[in-house]
């Protein structure tokens, strides 16, 4: 018999899916199924007993109980005649007197079987994945009692087959689980950092909405946002407030003859020289072209001159490259009543009031009004 002659059940393709979805070709030996074979051979009277899973090619023995081989051809196995025929089992008295058998490679050499019975193991699906068998060297047969306990014992390697089929779902299932459970946390974690990045982004885009990109000092629109905030604190908690405006004298000229980029130059170090004199809590913004603004909590009206003098006596000192360069200083301390507008206007009149004297130095509001 060759493997062109060899007669297939009629559902092989699924018969082979369902008999993989056990998972149990090539496992190790397990004492369950071995005690199977032992009583298989000791109730049938038989020197030896296999579990035979029918592969596409091969029969590979879960259990053997005498017999030493763990797997061989499919071609020459009995087995693959008896699981044609899953309801019965099959019995050959004698394989020599037996035209299937006479000339198979298993009766004529080792192991020279000469009686065999196998009893099928069916799927809940009815697929036959195998037999329970028996054999002997010599001819034999079986009593009922002993084909019954046989198909009893096939039915328990069944039990045992989809015992463990069922363990390893649930492992498998267990598995997944777990692996669903990582990729969740790992897709949170992504998307923290996400948010993390995005938060820092909206961050930049808050600062960057805030700068004067010449300067890198506050805008008109930080300023305008922490005036209020300023105003508002005071009022609240009676505290002063003073506020410098703070206007590059002729800075027309220095363009005029420097050019412009010499300008920027020059507006950005009056920046730094602000900032740099300023106290941490000041707000330094760049109010407008030439001119900026320094917002002073908790300042009264001598503090904030003594500020603004030291503001302009640093820019005065400092020593520039191509001309010296002045602020006039308009200070203004936030009085009872007044508007915001009102406190930058008299802010304003002061500096209005600096430059009409001169340049280079600091008016207070309050002391226009005692002239
Ligand atoms: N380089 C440069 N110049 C600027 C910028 N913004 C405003 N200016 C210039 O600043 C000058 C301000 O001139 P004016 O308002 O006439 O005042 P001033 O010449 O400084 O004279 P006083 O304020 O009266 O002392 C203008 O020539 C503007 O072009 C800027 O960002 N860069």
């Amino acid at each position: 018999m060759n493997s062109s002659a060899m007669i297939l059940p009629a559902s092989e393709t699924h018969r082979l899916e369902v008999l993989y979805s056990y998972g149990v070709l090539d496992t190790l030996d397990e004492q369950a199924y071995d005690d199977l074979t032992r009583l298989a051979a000791y109730i049938c009277h038989t020197p030896s007993s296999v579990i035979s899973l029918v592969d596409s090619q091969r029969q590979w023995f879960k259990s053997r109980f005498g017999h030493h081989a763990n797997q061989g051809s499919r071609k020459d196995s009995f087995c693959t005649h008896a699981i044609l025929n899953p309801d019965t089992i099959m019995v050959v008295k004698d394989a020599l007197q037996d035209p299937r058998f006479m000339r198979n490679p298993a009766v004529i050499g080792p192991p020279r079987i000469r009686f065999y019975a196998g009893a099928p193991l069916i799927t809940p699906c009815g697929e036959a994945l195998g037999t329970l068998c028996v054999f002997d060297t010599q001819p034999g047969d079986l009593s009922d009692a002993q084909r019954d306990a046989l198909a009893t014992l096939a039915r328990q390697v069944m039990a045992q087959l989809e015992l463990r089929k069922v363990i390893r779902a649930q492992q498998d299932s267990a598995h997944q689980l777990r692996h669903s459970q990582r990729q969740l946390e790992q897709q949170q974690q992504l998307l923290q950092q996400q948010q993390l990045e995005l938060e820092e982004v909206n961050q930049q885009l808050r600062t960057l909405s805030l700068t004067d990109s010449l300067t890198g000092l506050f805008n008109r629109r930080a300023f305008d946002a922490r005036m209020s905030e300023e105003v508002e604190r005071s009022i609240r908690t009676r505290t002063p407030v003073s506020l410098l405006l703070v206007d590059v004298d002729h800075f027309k000229s220095f363009n005029d003859v420097f050019g412009h980029s010499e300008g920027d130059i020059a507006l950005q170090e009056v920046a730094g020289l602000l900032k740099n004199n300023a106290r941490s809590y000041d707000l330094v913004a760049r109010y407008g072209g030439e001119e900026f603004a320094v917002i002073m909590p908790g300042t009264s009206t001598v503090d904030a001159e003594r500020i603004a003098e030291r503001l302009r006596a640093s820019i005065a000192a400092h020593s520039w490259t191509l001309r010296t360069v002045t602020v006039s200083i308009g200070v203004a301390t936030l009085a009872q009543g007044d508007s915001i507008q009102t406190f930058i206007s008299h802010a304003d009149q002061a500096l209005y009031r600096a430059k009409e004297q001169g340049r280079n130095c600091v008016v207070h509001w309050t002391g226009l009004q005692e002239h």
